[in-house]
């Protein structure tokens, strides 16, 4: 599925103060492709994220997937969309505890109308031993894993994650970067990551650079490494 941004500003209101969190951005993400976006802490990443998923408004702008407009949607319009279309990766794992990790990754393949099998995404991020574990009886590393074959079970067609190796070591945090490439690869699920890393970036099709809100350079990679083949800096 394709991404077009036209003209998105974010402006963050708290009291008096304004602040221009996306200053006119354009942008354009093709079916499958890989993206990267980089930049400082405030930089505009995160809102930008949000927004084009629909996770939060733009103040003004186009966001559009395929041909579909979404910053017309209304809330429950979105919700849908949401939950049709785009799988969330985040730092915090977000697992329920009570339940098992195929649990887990049933109540992600639930949503989905049409699933990947549960047992298949399992072995894909490597916990096929795991299956009846708890959240708290997995290392940090392997519940980032559980979270992402939940959040992808459904079969989506875009990811979307936010520093999804921000609380991992360099060896789990391959792994899981290994993960989010192969489904990217195999599936050829539109991939946007977000990450301070600048290394991660050398596995991106192209990386957008934030500064102050505003793209400020996009990169095409000629030659992409794969997530073993990274320095971690
Ligand atoms: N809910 C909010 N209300 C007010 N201002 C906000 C809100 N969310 C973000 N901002 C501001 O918008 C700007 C962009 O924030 P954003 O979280 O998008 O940056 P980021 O690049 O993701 O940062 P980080 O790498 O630290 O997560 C910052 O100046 C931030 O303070």
């Amino acid at each position: 599925m394709s991404i077009k941004l036209k003209n998105v500003n974010k402006i963050y209101k708290t009291g008096n103060v304004e602040t221009y969190a996306l200053k006119n951005v354009s942008l354009e993400i093709k079916d499958g492709e890989f993206i990267v976006i980089l930049g400082a802490s405030g930089s505009g990443k995160s809102t930008l994220l949000n927004v084009t998923s629909g996770l939060d408004n733009p103040s003004s702008g186009e966001i559009i997937f395929n041909d579909e407009i979404i910053s017309n949607h209304s809330s429950k319009e979105l919700t849908k969309f949401r939950r049709d279309n785009l799988a969330f990766i985040f730092q915090q794992y977000n697992l329920l505890q009570n339940l098992t990790v195929k649990e887990n990754v049933e109540i992600g393949a639930s949503i989905g109308k049409n699933p990947f099998n549960i047992d298949e995404i399992i072995e894909k991020v490597g916990l096929e031993d795991k299956k009846d574990s708890y959240p708290s009886q997995l290392s940090g590393g392997q519940q980032q894993r559980v979270s992402i074959a939940r959040s992808v079970a459904k079969n989506p067609n875009i990811m979307f994650c936010d520093e999804p190796t921000g609380a991992l070591d360099e060896e789990t945090g391959k792994q899981v970067l290994d993960i989010i490439q192969k489904m990217n690869e195999e599936f050829k699920t539109t991939t946007v990551v977000i990450t301070h890393n600048p290394n991660i970036a050398f596995m991106a099709d192209r990386v957008i650079k934030m500064n102050s809100g505003k793209i400020e350079e996009i990169v095409k990679n000629q030659c992409k490494k794969n997530a073993f083949e990274i320095n971690w800096g």
